[in-house]
C-alpha cells in the first residue's frame, strides 16, 4: 500500500525556483529563442485581432443602427472574416511550434537524464525506488513538457488577450469597466473554488487508482503464492474494495464537476446584468456619451476577456506545482557519480597479471564494517576460489574488482596497475561475469545470449550455446520469447544462458559467482568440462557454496566475516583440519543425509 504523498509547501519563486527556471531556460530553451520570439509575435497578433474585431464590430453595428449601406456592411463582414482567419492561422501555428519546441526540449532533457543516470553509481540504484526514477523519466518530464509548451503559450495568449481587450474597454468606458472588474475577482474566486474542489477529489481518485493498480500488479505477479496459500478470496476482496473506492470517488468527481457550468452561468450573469443595466442606463441618460453599438461591443468585449481571465487565474494556480515538478526532475542531476575515471587514467593494462588486494578497507555502511585491511592475491591465468559462510563478503570482493564500489582504504591492482588508474570502460571490459542475479530479457534465448556481443557470428553463438548445454533448448523453443524476466525458464536454464554469455564474451578475467548453483549435479558435471575450457588461460575467480565444485581450484581463499582465515589447495586445507575442513565435512554429511 503506497502512502499518501505529503503536501509540500514551498514559497513561490524561492531562490531555488528562480535558479531552476534559469537552468531550464539556459539549458533547454535559450537556443530555441528565435522560435519562441516568433510564437510571442503570433500571440500578440492574436490579441490585436480581438481588439480590432471589437472596433470593427462597433462600426458594423453603427452601420446597421444608422441606416448605412449594404456595401459598408459587406466590408465590415469581410474584415471580421479576415481577422478571424488570421487568428485561426495563428491559432494553428502557435500550438504547432510550441509543441515542437517543448517536445524537442523534453527529448533533450530525457536524453540528458538517461545519460546522467547511466553514469550514477550502483549504490544510487540500491537506495532509490525504481518508481521514483521512472516517474522522473516518464510522467514528470511529460508534464513539464506540457507546461513549458502548450500551457505557457496558452497562458501568454490569455494574458495578452486580457491586457489588450481590457485596455480597449478601459479606453471605451472606464466607469463601466471598473464596475465590471470589481465583480471579476469574485467570479474567479468561485471558479477557483470549484476547480480546487474538483482537483482535490480528482487527486484522491488518482491515488485510489494508483493503489488499485499496484494491488493488481502485486496480486498478478504473486499469483503462485496466492494460489498455493489459498488466498484467492482475500485478494479478490482486496481488489474489489479498491474498485469500490474508485467508484465512490469517480461519482464525487462528476458531482463536483457538475457545479462548474452553473457557477460559470451564474457568475457571467452578474457581469452581463451589470453591463446591460449600467450600460443601458448610460445610453438612456443624456449625461453619458454612450450608444447601443457601444454597449453591445462592450458586452462582447467582456465575453472575450472573461474566459482568458479565468484560464489565466487557473494557470497561476498550477504554476507552483510545476515549479516543484521542475525541482524534482532536476534533482536527478544533483546526484553525482563518485566512481569515475581518474585524470590521466589508462586504457591498457596487463589484464593477464595477478589481481591483488592490498590492505583493503570497505563497508556498505559505517555501522557495519566488512573488510578492515583485507589482503589477498589471485594468480594470473589460474583458478582461484573464494569460500565462506553466507554474508562473509565473497560477492563484495568481486564487486570491488570491477569498481561497482570503490574501496575506502588500501588498493586493488591488476597486473601491477591500480584499478582506479584504469578507465572504467577498459576495466569492466576485462571481465566476464556469471553472477547470481541474471538479467534475462523477454526475447528468445538466442537473442538473450547475443545481447552481450551483438557483433558475434551465428556460429559463435551456437558454439557458446553448445558449450553451455543450452543449444537443445534453443532448437526446441525457436524464437519464442522467454517471458518477462525469463519467467518461462527454470533457474538452471537461466544460469546456462549466463554461462553461454560468458563463453561469447572473450574477456581475460572470468568471475563466476555461484555460476552453477542452480544446476543439477548431472548438468553441472556435463558443463564442467566446458567451464574448464573457458577458464583456460584466463584469470578465474570462483565463488561457490558447494565446495566439491571448487576442489580442483589452484588456490582456495576462506573468508569468515570479512577476514581471510585460510588459504591453500583443497587437499592442504583438509589436512590442516581448520575452518575449511569443517565446512567441507559439514556439507559432505548433509549431502549424504539428503
Ligand atoms: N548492496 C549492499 N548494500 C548494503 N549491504 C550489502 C550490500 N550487498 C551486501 N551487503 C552486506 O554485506 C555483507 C557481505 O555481502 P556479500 O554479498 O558480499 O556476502 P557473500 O559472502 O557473497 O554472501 P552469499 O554467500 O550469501 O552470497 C552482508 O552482510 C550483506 O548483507
Amino acid at each position: 500500500m503506497t502512502k499518501k504523498p505529503a503536501k509540500i509547501k514551498v514559497p513561490l519563486y524561492s531562490a531555488t525556483d528562480r535558479d531552476n527556471l534559469r537552468w531550464l531556460w539556459n539549458r533547454y530553451l535559450k537556443q530555441r529563442s528565435p522560435w519562441l520570439l516568433l510564437v510571442l509575435v503570433m500571440i500578440l497578433v492574436q490579441g490585436v485581432v480581438y481588439q480590432q474585431f471589437l472596433s470593427i464590430t462597433e462600426s458594423g453595428l453603427r452601420v446597421i443602427f444608422d441606416n448605412g449601406t449594404a456595401r459598408e456592411l459587406g466590408m465590415v463582414c469581410l474584415a471580421v472574416f479576415f481577422l478571424f482567419a488570421v487568428r485561426g492561422a495563428m491559432g494553428y501555428l502557435v500550438p504547432r511550434i510550441t509543441v515542437w519546441v517543448s517536445n524537442s526540449a523534453i527529448f533533450e532533457m530525457r536524453r540528458d537524464l538517461i545519460e546522467h543516470m547511466m553514469d550514477l553509481d550502483l549504490a544510487y540504484f540500491e537506495r532509490t525506488k525504481p518508481g521514483e526514477i521512472i516517474q522522473r523519466l516518464v510522467t514528470q518530464t511529460q508534464q513539464l513538457g506540457h507546461f513549458i509548451g502548450l500551457s505557457t503559450a496558452n497562458a501568454l495568449r490569455d494574458a495578452v488577450t486580457v491586457v489588450i481587450v481590457s485596455s480597449y474597454l478601459i479606453y471605451k468606458n472606464p466607469v463601466l469597466f471598473t464596475a465590471a472588474v470589481l465583480v471579476l475577482p469574485f467570479i474567479i474566486w468561485v471558479m477557483n473554488f470549484v476547480s480546487t474542489r474538483v482537483k482535490q477529489v480528482q487527486g484522491e481518485a488518482e491515488h485510489a487508482l494508483g493503489d488499485y493498480m499496484s494491488g493488481i500488479e502485486e496480486t498478478v505477479s504473486g499469483m503462485r503464492t496466492v494460489k498455493i496459500s489459498n488466498q484467492e478470496k482475500v485478494e479478490a476482496a482486496r481488489l474489489e474494495k479498491g474498485t469500490g473506492r474508485i467508484r465512490d470517488l469517480a461519482t464525487r468527481v462528476q458531482l463536483t464537476q457538475a457545479l462548474v457550468m452553473p457557477s460559470i452561468d451564474l457568475s457571467s450573469a452578474f457581469v452581463y446584468v451589470l453591463v446591460i443595466g449600467g450600460g443601458g442606463y448610460m445610453v438612456l441618460s443624456p449625461n453619458f456619451d454612450m450608444d447601443g453599438a457601444g454597449i453591445i461591443t462592450f458586452l462582447l468585449g467582456m465575453v472575450l476577456v472573461f474566459d482568458p481571465a479565468r484560464l489565466l487565474a487557473q494557470y497561476l494556480g498550477i504554476l507552483q506545482a510545476h515549479v516543484v515538478l521542475l525541482d524534482r526532475v532536476r534533482s536527478l542531476f544533483h546526484e553525482k557519480p563518485s566512481i569515475t575515471d581518474a585524470p590521466g587514467a589508462v586504457t591498457t593494462f596487463d589484464t593477464g597479471g595477478d589481481i591483488a588486494l592490498d590492505q583493503v578497507r570497505f563497508s556498505y555502511s559505517p555501522e557495519q564494517p566488512l573488510f578492515d585491511g583485507l589482503s589477498m592475491t589471485f594468480k594470473g591465468a589460474k583458478v582461484s576460489a573464494i569460500v565462506g559462510a553466507t554474508g562473509s563478503g565473497k560477492t563484495t570482493i568481486l564487486s570491488l574488482l570491477s569498481r561497482l564500489y570503490d574501496v575506502q582504504g588500501g588498493q586493488i591492482t591488476i597486473g601491477g596497475t591500480a584499478i582506479d588508474k584504469v578507465k572504467l570502460h577498459a576495466l569492466r571490459g576485462a571481465f566476464s561475469v556469471v553472477a547470481q542475479d541474471i538479467v534475462i530479457f523477454n526475447n528468445s534465448i538466442w537473442e538473450n545470449i547475443r545481447y552481450v556481443n551483438p557483433e558475434a557470428t551465428d556460429a559463435d553463438i551456437w558454439q557458446a550455446a553448445e558449450n553451455a548445454e543450452i543449444a537443445d533448448l534453443i532448437r526446441a523453443r525457436g524464437d519464442a520469447p522467454v517471458g518477462p524476466k525469463g519467467a518461462q525458464l527454470s533457474g538452471g536454464q537461466k544460469q546456462r544462458i549466463a554461462i553461454a554469455r560468458a563463453f561469447l564474451v572473450d574477456a581475460p578475467i572470468l568471475l563466476l559467482d555461484e555460476a552453477t548453483s542452480a544446476l543439477d549435479q548431472g548438468t553441472e558435471a556435463r558443463i564442467k568440462s566446458a567451464l574448464t575450457r573457458l577458464t583456460q588461460g584466463r584469470t578465474t575467480i570462483v565463488v561457490a557454496h558447494r565446495l566439491s565444485s571448487i576442489a580442483d581450484a589452484d588456490s582456495i581463499y576462506v573468508l569468515e566475516a570479512g577476514a581471510l582465515v585460510e588459504q591453500g589447495k583443497h587437499d592442504d586445507l583438509l589436512k590442516k583440519n581448520g575452518y575449511y575442513a569443517q565446512l567441507y565435512l559439514a556439507q559432505k554429511q548433509s549431502y549424504a543425509a539428503s
